[in-house]
C-alpha cells in the first residue's frame, strides 16, 4: 500500500498508527487508488454528475469516481445525442462538480471533434479541461488509433481514462446503439484494451460489450475497467445517473438498472406546488413575512 498515514487517518490530526489497524479511508480518490482497488480484487463506483448539488450527494455516498459525462449533451443541455456538445459548454459543468467535491475523482469527458484531429489538439483540449474545469484527469473515446493521443496527454501530466466498445460519439461510424466485440470482433477490443494500457491510461470504460469479453479483458488488463453494458466482472461500473435514479423518461439501455423513481417524485411534488398556488394554500403565514 503507498497511501500514506495522513491519506488513511480516519478522523485526521491525530498520531499516525500502524496501517493494518487503520479502517481504509482515503481522503481523495487517486488514479493509483483505482489500480490498487484492483489489485485487491475490490470493486468501485462511478457516476456521471454534471452540477453542485448531484456532486456533493454523490461524493458524500461514496462514489469513487464521478464523471462529468459529454452525456450532460442529451441529458442537461436539451440535445437529442452526445454530439453536439462543445468544450465550452462542458466546462462550466465540469467546474461545478470539481468544486463540489472533497473525495471523489472528476473526470472531464472531451467531447466529439475536440481531440481526434490530433494529439496536439487533444492535449490543448484536455489541459483546459484540468486548468479550467478543475478535472483531475479526462476521458476519450477511442482504442488503437487514440494511442498517440493518450501518451501526448500522459506525457504531458494529464491522467487518461480510455473508453471502448460502443463508443457514443461514432455512432454513425458504428452504425448505431450495438453490441461491440462480439465475434471475431472480441480480438480487435482486447488489442484495443492493451494498446490504451500501453499508451498510458490508468482506466478504461467498457460500453456495451458482452460479459464473457469483458471479463476477459478485466483479467488480463493491469488497469482497472469500468463496465457499463459489459457485466459484472469488470473492476467498477458507471451509469448516468438520470437513468439509475429514474429521473429520465424513454425507452433505457437494457444496462440501465432503475435504483429510484425521481421523476415520480419531482411530478408529484411539482403538481402539489402547482395547486397550492393555485389554491392560495401556499404560501401560508408560516412562510409570510
Ligand atoms: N441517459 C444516457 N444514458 C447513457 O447511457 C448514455 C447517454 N445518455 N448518452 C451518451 C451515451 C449513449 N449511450 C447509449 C444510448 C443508447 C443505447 C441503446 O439504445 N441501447 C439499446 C440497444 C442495444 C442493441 O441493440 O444492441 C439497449 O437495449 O441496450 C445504449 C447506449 C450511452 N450513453
Ligand atoms: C456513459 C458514460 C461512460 C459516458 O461516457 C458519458 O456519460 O458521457
Ligand atoms: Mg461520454
Amino acid at each position: 500500500m503507498s497511501s500514506t498515514p495522513e491519506e488513511t487517518a480516519p478522523y485526521g490530526g491525530g498520531p499516525a498508527v500502524p496501517a493494518a489497524e487503520t479502517p481504509k479511508v482515503i481522503r481523495r480518490i487517486r488514479t493509483h487508488h483505482l489500480r490498487e482497488m484492483k489489485q485487491r480484487g475490490e470493486r468501485f463506483s462511478m457516476l456521471t454528475s454534471y452540477d453542485q448539488l448531484t456532486a456533493q450527494v454523490f461524493d458524500e455516498a461514496g462514489i469513487e469516481v464521478l464523471l462529468v459525462g459529454d452525456s450532460a449533451s442529451n441529458n442537461v443541455l436539451g440535445n437529442s445525442t452526445s454530439i453536439p456538445v462543445t468544450v465550452d459548454e462542458l466546462l462550466p459543468l465540469t467546474r461545478a462538480v470539481s468544486r463540489s467535491v472533497s473525495r471523489a475523482l472528476v473526470v472531464g469527458d472531451l467531447p466529439f471533434g475536440s481531440y481526434q484531429a490530433s494529439p496536439e489538439q487533444g492535449y490543448l483540449t484536455a489541459a483546459r479541461f484540468m486548468k479550467e474545469g478543475g478535472a483531475h484527469c479526462v476521458k476519450l473515446e477511442g482504442g488503437v488509433e487514440m494511442a498517440p493521443q493518450i501518451e501526448r496527454m500522459t506525457r504531458g501530466g494529464i491522467p487518461v481514462m480510455a473508453h471502448i466498445g460502443f463508443t457514443p460519439q461514432s455512432e454513425h461510424a458504428l452504425g448505431g446503439y450495438r453490441v461491440q466485440g462480439r465475434g471475431d470482433a472480441a480480438e480487435r477490443l482486447l488489442r484495443d484494451a492493451e494498446a490504451v494500457q500501453e499508451a498510458g491510461a490508468f482506466a478504461v470504460v467498457m460500453e456495451m460489450v458482452p460479459g464473457d469479453v469483458a471479463a476477459q479483458i478485466t483479467a488480463k488488463l493491469e488497469i482497472p475497467t469500468i463496465g457499463i453494458g459489459a457485466g459484472n466482472q469488470c473492476d467498477g461500473q458507471v451509469l448516468v445517473w438520470q437513468d439509475a435514479f429514474g429521473l429520465r423518461t424513454g425507452k433505457m439501455p437494457r444496462f440501465v438498472k432503475q435504483y429510484a423513481d425521481l421523476r415520480s417524485t419531482l411530478l408529484d411534488a411539482a403538481r402539489t406546488y402547482d395547486s397550492e398556488v393555485k389554491s392560495g394554500a401556499f404560501p401560508g403565514p408560516e412562510h409570510t413575512f
